[in-house]
């Protein structure tokens, strides 16, 4: 799977809001159909919008908590069932609690590990495909007010790595991608500004001192179109900062 989107199928996880959203208007808006999957009640208004804009039949809404390995699997089989085919899959979905670390590894980790063995599953031996995980700054250098947070997404970046050469040693054409984005305006670093207040001083000040300038979620979006149509790019680890733009790490 390499260059235009047209006309194939996606599945994006954490699609009722931020950086999911902005990646499944992107997607729609080159040609894709795309199954939507979010635990948020949201979710139906998203997608309604968005199949008054691109075309109902375009967009499939999934309502689905990807912490549930048995209810993810439906979801993405009901994806293929819907459109025929499956071609990519964004596993985006996340939270930041970590007060409960263990759900927050569960949605964080464990769904990206479940989506990439079901996107195995699911896509065509033939055409193969391309998975993009959204992991984060915080995996390259981890951060201290975020422990968990920041294995979670270290963990992300090394599950696609390995999972590349395993994919690659397999002869199985599916490329798989990571974005490490910096901050960005979403409704988590809305909400997460709030907790971190709560925290020992130094540790907000530690927040404070890393915090940048917010990137749009659209900005982050079109780094994850560059992963799915650049067909040079498997096992790539993306970082996008405000200041520095897109770069490729080791
Ligand atoms: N906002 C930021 O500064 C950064 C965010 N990220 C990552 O980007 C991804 C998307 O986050 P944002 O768009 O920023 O936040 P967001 O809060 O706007 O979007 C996250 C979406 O995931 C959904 N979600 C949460 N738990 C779920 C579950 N159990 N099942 C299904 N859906 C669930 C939420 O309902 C929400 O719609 C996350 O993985 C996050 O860790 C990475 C780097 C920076
Ligand atoms: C610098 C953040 C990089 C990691 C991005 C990421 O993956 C997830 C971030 C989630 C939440 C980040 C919250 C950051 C908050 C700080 O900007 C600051 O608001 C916290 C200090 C409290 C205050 O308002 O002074």
């Amino acid at each position: 799977m390499s260059g235009r989107v047209s006309g194939l199928v996606a599945l994006v996880t954490g699609a009722a809001s931020g950086i999911g959203l902005a990646t499944s208007r992107h997607l729609l808006k080159s040609g894709a159909k795309v199954g939507a999957i979010d635990i948020s009640t949201n979710l139906k208004s998203t997608c309604d919008a968005l199949g008054k804009e691109f075309g109902s039949s375009n967009i499939a809404y999934l309502p689905c908590d990807v912490s549930d390995d048995d209810a993810l699997k439906s979801a993405f089989k009901e994806t293929k069932e819907q459109f025929g085919s499956l071609d990519i899959v964004v596993n985006n979905a996340g939270i930041f609690d970590e007060d409960n670390w263990g759900k927050l590894l569960k949605v964080n980790l464990q769904s990206v590990i479940s989506g990439t063995y079901n996107a195995m599953e699911l896509m065509s031996p033939d055409k193969g495909g391309v998975i993009v995980n959204t992991a984060s700054v915080s995996g390259l250098s981890p951060l201290p007010f975020c422990p968990a947070y920041s294995a979670s997404k270290s963990g992300i970046i090394a599950f696609t790595k390995a999972m590349k050469n395993n994919l690659e040693l397999r002869g199985i054409k599916i490329r798989i991608n990571s974005i490490c984005p910096a901050g960005v305006e979403t409704a988590m670093v809305m909400n997460a500004g709030k907790v971190i207040m709560s925290m020992p001083q130094p540790i907000i000040a530690a927040a404070t001192a890393s915090a940048g300038e917010l990137m749009k979620p659209e900005f982050i979006a079109e780094g994850i179109m560059e992963l799915i149509t650049d067909a040079s790019r498997n096992g790539a680890i993306l970082m996008i900062e405000p200041d520095k733009g897109f770069t490729y790490v080791e």
